[in-house]
C-alpha cells in the first residue's frame, strides 16, 4: 500500500488524474489491446473526472481504446433517475452533461426519456459508447434477474481479462463499491442491501427521502481485489475515520477497505482532512513507499513517429474513432427499456490461466444473443491479447463488422448482426 496526501481536495483530485492518465499512456492501448479501468461514482471523483475530461480534450490522453467498468449502481433506479450511477458518469464524464438529439444509439444504458433520440455532442471525452459497462440497476434486462446479470457482469470482466486500474471512493463506514460492513472479502458481483448509514449518508443527493434505494448492485471484494492496480480516493474530514481504520486498523471484515492492505499494489490518495487521523509515522513511511513513476511516453510517440498531431474534430463521440457501425430501427417501448449494455445471462465459459495473467478466454453463444471474442495473441511483451470485442446484438441495433472471431461452430471471420 502507498499512501500519497495532498494540501486540498483539487490537488488530490488532479493527482488521481494524473495517475490514470500516466496509467493508459504508459500502456498504449491499441484496438486490439484495451486498457481496461474500473470507475466510481458518488461525490468523491467529480473533480477527477472534470480533469480527465480537460486533459482529454487537451490531447494529453485518449480514452479510444479505454473500455470502463462502473463499480456499483442502484437498484430500482432507471437510467433516466439522476441520481443513477449509469446517469451520473453520463453527466459528469461520458458526456460531461452535453446531451442532444438525434439519430444515435448507445450501447450502454442512457439517461434520456428515450436513447434512440439522444446523441453526445460535443464530448471532449473520446470513449465509444460501446465501451462503457454499467450494472443495469432497473429495469431488468429481458429473460433474467439482477443475479443473472451480476454473474454477467463477472463473466464480462474475465473475457476482458481483468481489470488494469480500479479507481474508487471509500464510504464513511469503510465501505469500498457497495460492499458494507461484514462483506466477505472473497465476494462477487451481487446484489447487497444497503446499510441504514450508507443510505443516511447519501440522502443528500435525493429531494425525496422515500426515493433512497434500499439494495444495490455492487462488484464483490474479491472481484475488486483482483484488479493489477487500485486507486482509493479520500476528501475530506468525514473520511478520516475510515482512511485510518482502512490503513491502521487490522484487517477485518468491519471495515471492507481494510481488506486492500492485503493488495500489493493499493494507492490511497487523501487531502489534509482525510488523511488527518493517521499517525505520522504511517504517512512516513507508507509516502516513502510511493514507487518511482515510469516515464510515459510522448504525444509523438503514442501516435506513431509519423502522424501529425491533429486535434480532434468537435463532433459526436459515437462517430469519432469509431470502429462501426450501428444502423438502427425505431424500438418499441419496451425494446427501448432494455438498452443495457449488459444485459443476457452468463455464457458457458472457458477459461485458461497463462501464469499470474489473470489472461481468460471466454466464447459462448445464447440464442440470438453472441459474444464474441478476440483471443489472439499480442506479440508485443510476449502478452496474450486481452479479448476485446463483447458485442451484444439485441432488439433492434445491428452491429455490423467483421470480426476475427470464432462463433459456436468454431468457424472464423464471422459477421454479428
Ligand atoms: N457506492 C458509493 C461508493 O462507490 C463511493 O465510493 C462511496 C463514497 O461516496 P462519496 O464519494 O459520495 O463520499 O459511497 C457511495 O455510496
Amino acid at each position: 500500500m502507498f499512501l500519497s496526501t495532498h494540501p486540498t481536495q483539487e490537488e488530490a483530485s488532479s493527482h488521481v488524474a494524473s495517475q490514470i492518465i500516466a496509467r493508459i499512456n504508459t500502456f498504449r492501448p491499441t484496438q486490439n489491446r484495451k486498457f481496461i479501468l474500473c470507475l466510481p461514482t458518488g461525490g468523491t471523483p467529480f473533480l477527477v473526472y472534470r480533469e480527465l475530461a480537460r486533459r482529454c480534450e487537451e490531447g494529453e490522453v485518449s480514452f479510444e481504446h479505454v473500455i470502463t467498468i462502473n463499480l456499483d449502481e442502484y437498484v430500482g433506479l432507471g437510467s433516466e433517475h439522476p441520481q443513477s450511477y449509469c446517469h451520473f458518469m453520463e453527466e459528469n464524464f461520458f458526456s460531461k452533461g452535453k446531451l442532444q438529439s438525434p439519430n444515435i444509439i448507445f450501447t450502454r444504458p442512457f439517461p434520456s426519456p428515450s436513447p434512440y433520440h439522444t446523441i453526445l455532442t460535443p464530448s471532449p471525452v473520446d470513449i465509444p459508447p460501446n465501451q462503457s459497462h454499467l450494472l443495469p440497476g432497473h429495469p431488468i434486462p429481458p429473460n433474467t434477474t439482477p443475479e443473472h446479470s451480476c454473474a454477467s457482469y463477472e463473466s464480462l470482466i474475465t473475457s476482458l481479462g481483468g481489470i488494469h486500474l480500479l479507481f474508487m471512493g471509500i464510504g464513511e463506514n469503510g465501505h469500498i463499491g457497495f460492499n458494507e460492513p461484514g462483506s466477505s472479502f472473497g465476494g462477487r458481483t451481487r446484489v447487497i442491501k444497503l446499510d441504514e448509514g450508507t443510505r443516511g449518508v447519501n440522502a443528500r443527493f435525493f429531494d425525496d427521502p422515500s426515493e433512497i434505494p434500499t439494495h444495490a448492485l455492487t462488484m464483490g471484494i474479491g472481484t475488486i481485489r483482483e484488479a493489477r492496480e487500485m486507486i482509493v480516493l479520500a476528501l475530506g474530514k468525514k473520511k478520516a475515520e475510515a482512511v485510518r481504520r482502512a490503513v491502521e486498523d487490522g484487517v477485518n471484515h468491519l471495515c471492507p477497505a481494510s481488506a486492500l492492505q492485503l493488495h500489493e499494489n493499493v494507492r490511497f490518495v487523501t487531502d489534509n482532512e482525510a488523511s488527518q487521523n493517521l499517525r505520522e509515522t504511517t504517512k512516513t513511511y507508507l509516502m516513502a513507499q510511493v514507487p518511482a513513476e515510469p516515464s510515459p511516453p510522448s504525444q509523438d510517440e503514442r501516435h506513431g513517429p509519423n502522424v501529425t498531431l491533429v486535434k480532434r474534430p468537435n463532433r459526436p463521440n459515437a462517430l469519432r474513432g469509431s470502429s462501426f457501425n450501428l444502423s438502427l430501427s425505431p424500438l418499441s417501448p419496451r425494446e427501448e427499456s432494455h438498452q443495457h449494455t449488459w444485459s443476457r445471462p452468463p455464457s458457458p465459459v472457458s477459461a485458461r490461466n497463462k501464469a499470474n495473467d489473470e489472461i481468460i478466454a471466454v466464447q459462448g453463444t445464447n440464442g440470438d444473443q453472441k459474444t464474441a471474442l478476440d483471443t489472439s495473441k499480442h506479440d508485443e511483451d510476449n502478452e496474450p491479447e486481452p479479448p476485446t470485442k463483447t458485442l451484444l446484438s439485441q432488439g433492434k441495433i445491428k452491429i455490423n463488422e467483421k470480426l476475427n472471431v470464432k462463433n459456436d461452430k468454431g468457424d472464423e471471420d464471422c459477421q454479428v448482426m
